[in-house]
């Protein structure tokens, strides 16, 4: 099994800076792609405020975020990536840009590359058959804040090669040092289809007047000890993001219990989605 020590990611948004993040800290080479050289640079000062971050918490010691630093190049043309050893596609949640992504990813590239998506609720099967070549295709799908997290999904699709599986969880477990669960190619994985019905439940107890959203977190936080309560939990991914996973779990499973509720609708009609807006459930704007 050849080692993987070349990676090219592409998407330099939040999930790609921490993906890039951890593989120029675990010693790989990372050439970060976005759709123009600048965007992908502004990714790369991220990663490297994030690295500063980590130095001054004496996370990291200066001569390794130097290191890490040096091993990341940046660059707008998707060709670059033709002499990696795996892609690991974290570009905007859109199955066009995501399919067309493949298709080009298919051309470019070595036909050993792995490709991966971190996708969170596409099918990799659709994927896999716009690359052209499905057995190097599998979903990697890492958590937020890449850094922090220690889970990923390793995603096989049913034409997915042994070969690939093996040589993606041996890269996140030993390479990254992540933990690594397997899960079928089905919407939402294991811990999205856990975790968004959980999440819209409290929306309908908060749409139904059952408990008001600080009475329902403080349930879940000094009942259950779970760390956060659900609603501040679906402020702070995106309530945009929790409606779209909820949307695609119901088009596959069609069960109610994942049918984002009126009120989360309205609420991302309006504009309310939680940290990143500055008011979803609670009121960020003072913070
Ligand atoms: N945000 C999360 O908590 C989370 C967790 C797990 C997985 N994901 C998945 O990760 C992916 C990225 O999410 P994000 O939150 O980082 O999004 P984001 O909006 O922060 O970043 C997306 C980036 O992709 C770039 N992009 C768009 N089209 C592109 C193209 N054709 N080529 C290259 N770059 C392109 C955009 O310019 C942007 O920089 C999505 O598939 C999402 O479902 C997100």
């Amino acid at each position: 099994m050849t080692a993987i020590e070349n990676v090219g990611v592409v998407g330099a948004g939040q999930m790609g800076r921490g993906i890039t993040e951890v593989c120029a800290r675990a010693g790989l080479r990372v050439t970060l792609c976005d759709v123009t050289e600048d965007r992908a640079r502004a990714g790369l000062a991220g990663v490297a405020d994030s690295l500063l971050r980590a130095e001054k918490r004496g996370a990291l010691a200066p001569e390794d975020r130097a290191q890490a630093l040096a091993g990341i190049s940046v660059t707008g043309d998707l060709s670059r990536l033709g002499g990696t050893d795996l892609v690991i596609e974290a570009a905007v949640e859109d199955e066009r840009a995501k399919t067309a992504l493949f298709r080009q990813l298919g051309e470019v590239t070595d036909p050993a590359t792995v490709l991966a998506s971190n996708t969170s609720s596409i099918p990799i099967a659709r994927l896999a058959a716009a690359a052209g070549r499905p057995e190097t295709v599998i979903g990697l799908h890492f958590f937020n804040p890449v850094p922090v997290m220690p889970l990923v999904e390793v995603v096989p699709s049913l034409h997915t090669s042994q070969a690939t599986e093996q040589r993606v969880r041996a890269f996140a477990g030993e390479t990254l040092g992540k933990r690594t669960i397997v899960a079928q190619d089905r919407a939402g994985f294991v811990v999205n289809s856990l975790l968004i019905p959980y999440l819209l439940a409290a929306v309908r107890m908060v749409g139904s007047g059952t408990a008001t959203a600080e009475d329902i977190d403080t349930g879940m936080t000094a009942g259950c000890a779970h760390p956060m309560g659900p609603l501040r939990l679906a402020d702070l991914i995106g309530l945009d993001t929790v409606a779209a996973i909820g949307e695609a779990l119901y088009e596959e499973y069609r069960e109610p219990l994942y049918a984002p509720p009126p009120l989360l609708r309205r609420m991302v009609e309006s504009g309310l989605l939680g940290r990143k807006s500055g008011r979803g459930f609670f009121d960020y704007r003072a913070a």
